[in-house]
């Protein structure tokens, strides 16, 4: 019976969500009533790992996603890459119906996917080749944002050759380039060492400002999602994954490391916490 009434509850809060849509701008990300199911090798059965998610990712907003360990979060993230389809609800972007990658849209993962033989300028043109960008303004287009990534000087290394966090720069740099509209970010900084985590923390606030993308950016970290996010989206356990709660971040920008010390930025994470340590598992 209590797991019906928090049900209930949740499904108000969603309700919620979709009136925030009603007054978003057009380049938003629309997450409506989404499911997603897998069917596990081992039995073969369907196994619902995301139940009922509504949220939006407004134009030039950066959302960030958070939630106990397996409850969807990289799997929502990849179904709004258009790498993973979902099984219910509609997902759509710039009033557009996602159904496969488009350019619109890129994807920056936990593990650096940069191509080995290849520099870090020839990593970066390496999206913009395969769209048929003419060589000169491939060079320049990659050169401009290996400078805005802090990079300048490395356009010549090899991935071998940079630290883990310089290589998630030029992760971040290869998804830049092709000027997408909505960046996605699945546990960018989760490998990194917790000193280099908090300066990329501040570089991406730093290039979000001067580019303003809309993100959607998915975390274990808590306080990384409150000092980064104008929402925390906190997803329920899984399966069966609903939203617990969306938190909205007001602090100032632009954010310094001096905010992650304050109460209210304390209250918040805590806050966060609470509902992710109380977060009953909801059935399937
Ligand atoms: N391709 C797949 N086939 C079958 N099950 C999958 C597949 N991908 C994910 N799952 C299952 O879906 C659930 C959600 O996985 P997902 O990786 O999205 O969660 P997560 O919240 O990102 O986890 P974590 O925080 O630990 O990275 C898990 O139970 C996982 O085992």
């Amino acid at each position: 019976m209590s797991e019906v009434i928090e049900a209930n509850q949740k499904d108000a809060r969603n309700a919620g969500a979709a009136t925030d849509r009603a007054r978003s701008g057009s380049g938003s990300l629309v997450i409506d009533h989404v499911g997603i199911t897998f069917t596990a090798r081992r039995d073969n059965k369907r196994y619902r790992a995301i139940k009922d998610v509504s949220f939006e990712v407004r134009e030039n907003e950066f959302s960030c996603v958070v939630g106990p360990s397996g409850c969807g979060k990289s799997s929502l993230l990849l179904a709004v890459a258009g790498l993973i389809p979902i099984s219910h609800g509609a997902m759509s972007f710039a009033g557009t119906k996602i159904v496969s990658p488009e350019r619109d849209r890129a994807v920056v993962f936990q593990s650096s996917s940069l191509l080995p033989w290849r520099t870090v300028l020839a990593n970066v043109t390496y999206g913009l080749e395969m769209m048929k960008v003419r060589k000169r303004e491939a060079r320049e287009r990659s050169h401009r944002v290996i400078e805005l990534v802090g990079l300048k000087g490395f356009e010549g290394h090899y991935p071998h050759e940079l630290s883990g966090g310089m290589q998630q720069r030029v992760n971040l740099a290869r998804a830049l380039v092709v000027d997408p509209q909505l960046l996605l970010m699945d546990e960018p900084f989760a490998a990194l060492d917790a000193q280099t985590r908090e300066v990329m923390q501040t570089e991406l606030l730093r290039i979000w400002g001067q580019m303003r993308k809309s993100v959607m950016f998915v975390t274990h970290q808590i306080d990384e999602a409150v000092f980064l996010g104008d929402r925390v989206v906190v997803l329920s356990k899984g399966p069966g994954t609903i939203i617990d709660d969306i938190v909205e971040v007001n602090f100032p920008r632009p954010r310094t490391d001096e905010i992650k010390r304050t109460p209210e930025f304390l209250a918040l994470v805590d806050r966060i916490w609470d509902c992710i340590r109380g977060g009953a598992s909801v059935s399937p």
